[in-house]
């Protein structure tokens, strides 16, 4: 059919008319069953507040063979040979140039991960009655769920939804926990809390600091966890898994599936980080970019919204907790300063971080970061 501008023009104001955005999401919220539960009810069309701007959808990725470093860590405790200073060699040249690589051999069973993910999807496809439980907007709990984290801030919403965790500081007691990822859960993230240390030793000496520097400056204290469900999508062409974004913590510690989906941005293109069974993906985040004043990058990534699915996820933030009562202050590492090399961050903490992720669209193209620079 032929339609004139005109008539085109009248069409979408009789939508945008009868389209109330608050009470569409507060309809959603309120079925505490999240995206999967959309799923489950044989949507084909996608609603309207899933809809991104068509403009930010270019969802392709570079065609040649680039892709993110893998460091086998498998050396690491063996002794007499100078394999430490080799991989903290790679380590550094992945953190100054990418923000982003992938680990194997890093001493967690497979098994281990495997039951991650497995407890993961367990969660998030039990019985919706079950699930309605944790479903929650409080960011004071230690363990909820919800659809979106800005669900009501974001221009629109992501197909996902979200376990959220978190494990330290203070010890989180296992049966705040839901019972059916429960025990691995506890499993999983000793095991992460343990690499976390080794990853935080490797960074400071790629910085050429001492072995503990980043651990003594409490980098490892604060341990948040995200275990993501991303359902198979009817329309994947109008939507994201998770839109382009940088983590705002120190390091994240990403254990994903075989489905594939994810996205970084390197040197103005977008590269699959394509699975590698077995391995994590180890990313920076903007607090690391400030403390090592711009020598170490919080790389943007993005997932993309995909028919097969799910794809699920669980990420690890070592990052300061936002409820802290007087959170510690972070700037450049005054050791890593010359006079050439001067500070370009002023101190901070999590809570200045999280506000300016709020009050900042995440579309818009000025990182969060840019207002802290002096
Ligand atoms: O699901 C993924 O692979 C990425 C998740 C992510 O980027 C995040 O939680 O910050
Ligand atoms: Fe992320």
């Amino acid at each position: 059919m032929v339609t004139t501008d005109q008539e085109e023009t009248t069409q979408t104001d009789v939508e945008h008319v009868g389209y109330d955005r608050d009470k569409e999401l507060k309809v959603l919220d309120d079925t505490k069953a999240g995206v999967k539960g959309l799923v489950d009810a044989g949507l084909s069309k996608l609603p309207k507040i899933f809809v991104h701007d068509r403009h930010e959808l270019n969802t392709s990725s570079a065609t040649n063979n680039v892709s993110i470093p893998v460091i086998d860590l498998g050396s690491l405790h063996k002794e007499g040979n100078n394999s430490r200073h080799e991989i903290i060699e790679k380590v550094k040249e992945a953190c100054e140039k990418w923000g982003f690589f992938q680990v194997v051999n890093h001493d967690i069973p497979q098994s281990v991960l495997d039951d991650m993910l497995d407890g993961m999807r367990r969660f998030h496809e039990q019985d919706a009655e079950l699930k309605r439980e944790f479903y929650s907007r409080d960011i004071t709990k230690r363990v909820f769920y919800n659809t979106n984290f800005n669900f009501y801030t974001a221009k629109s919403v992501s197909w996902r939804d979200t376990l959220y965790c978190l494990v330290s500081p203070g010890s989180l007691d296992p049966h705040q926990l839901p019972s059916i990822c429960r025990d691995i859960t506890v499993e999983y993230s000793d095991h992460v809390k343990k690499l976390s240390l080794t990853l935080l030793e490797l960074l400071s000496e790629a910085l050429g600091l001492e072995r503990s520097y980043l651990k003594d400056i409490d980098c490892g204290e604060g341990v948040f966890m995200v275990g993501h469900y991303y359902p198979p999508c009817p329309e994947p062409e109008l939507t994201w898994g998770i839109e382009g974004h940088t983590d705002i913590g120190f390091i994240t510690i990403l254990l994903q599936d075989q489905v594939g989906g994810l996205q970084v941005f390197h040197e103005s293109q977008w590269i699959d980080v394509t699975p590698i069974p077995g391995a994590l993906i180890i990313n920076l985040g903007d607090m690391m970019q400030v403390i090592t004043n711009d020598k170490f990058i919080s790389a943007k990534h993005r997932v993309l919204a995909q028919k097969i699915g799910p794809r699920v996820s669980v990420a690890m933030f070592l990052r300061q907790h936002v409820q802290e009562e007087s959170p510690r202050m972070y700037g450049p590492i005054k050791e890593l300063l010359t006079e050439e090399n001067p500070a370009i961050y002023k101190e901070m903490n999590m809570t200045d971080l999280v506000k300016m992720v709020y009050t900042t669209k995440l579309e818009d193209d000025v990182p969060p970061l840019k207002h802290f620079r002096l």
